[in-house]
């Protein structure tokens, strides 16, 4: 199971995420990896924790004000980047342009969708994974993994129908290990979370916890 933190825009401190998650990810052999806002991706990716952008633009180079081009997250030490959130909707269009340019500058992608539905078309643009995130659990205590579990699994099920080499993740209220095992129990293969370890008192001993359902 792959654990994607998602800092959001929450005002914790993204060094000590990333430095929590760098060892609780040696010690425990998890694959963990933090997507701080793009202007923290440089400072995350240079503690060694596997760094991930939050969004990037569809656009290459040239007249873009306001872009976050997938080559420079790359260059500052980005390995992957989400495309697509219930908080940053975007259109399919230009969910296809991101995953693409994501795919020229060789991030990986995982497109977030709200239910089974958008999870297959995000399915049929090629993305290494998509994970599902109803809306109105983002940010709760209650885990999709125990609230909606059917949505996880027709999640799965949406993906395979279009391209069984997309994996899928699931996201929203998941905060302990075990929710974590719930997910891999569903069919998950990864989770997204955000609020669990940002507004942790202690983000690291939230990751000891999620990793303990491995
Ligand atoms: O939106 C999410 C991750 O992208 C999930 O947020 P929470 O973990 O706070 O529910």
């Amino acid at each position: 199971m792959f654990i994607l933190v998602n800092l959001k825009a929450y005002p914790c401190d993204p060094i000590e995420v990333a430095t929590a998650a760098r060892d609780v990810a040696e010690s425990s052999g998890a694959r963990i990896a933090v997507s701080p806002q793009a202007a923290d991706v440089a400072r995350v990716a240079d503690t060694g924790v596997e760094a991930w952008a939050q969004h990037v633009s569809p656009n290459a180079h040239g007249s873009h004000t306001g872009s976050t081009l997938a080559e420079a997250v790359a260059d500052n030490g980005a390995e992957g980047t989400l495309v697509n959130h219930s908080e940053n909707r975007l259109k399919l269009a230009d969910i296809d342009g991101s995953v693409r340019a994501a795919e020229r500058a060789d991030l990986e992608t995982i497109v977030c969708a709200n239910n089974p539905a958008q999870v297959g078309a995000a399915a049929a643009l090629g993305p290494d994974a998509v994970a599902v995130e109803p809306p109105e659990l983002i940010g709760g205590d209650v885990s999709v993994s125990t609230a909606d579990p059917g949505i996880v699994e027709d999640a799965v099920a949406a993906a395979d129908a279009v391209d069984p080499s997309v994996d899928v993740f699931c996201g929203a209220g998941v905060s302990t290990g075990e929710d974590l095992a719930a997910a891999g129990d569903l069919g998950a293969s990864g989770i997204l979370l955000a609020s669990g370890v940002a507004k942790a008192d202690d983000p690291r001993a939230a990751l000891e916890d999620l990793v303990s359902g491995l």
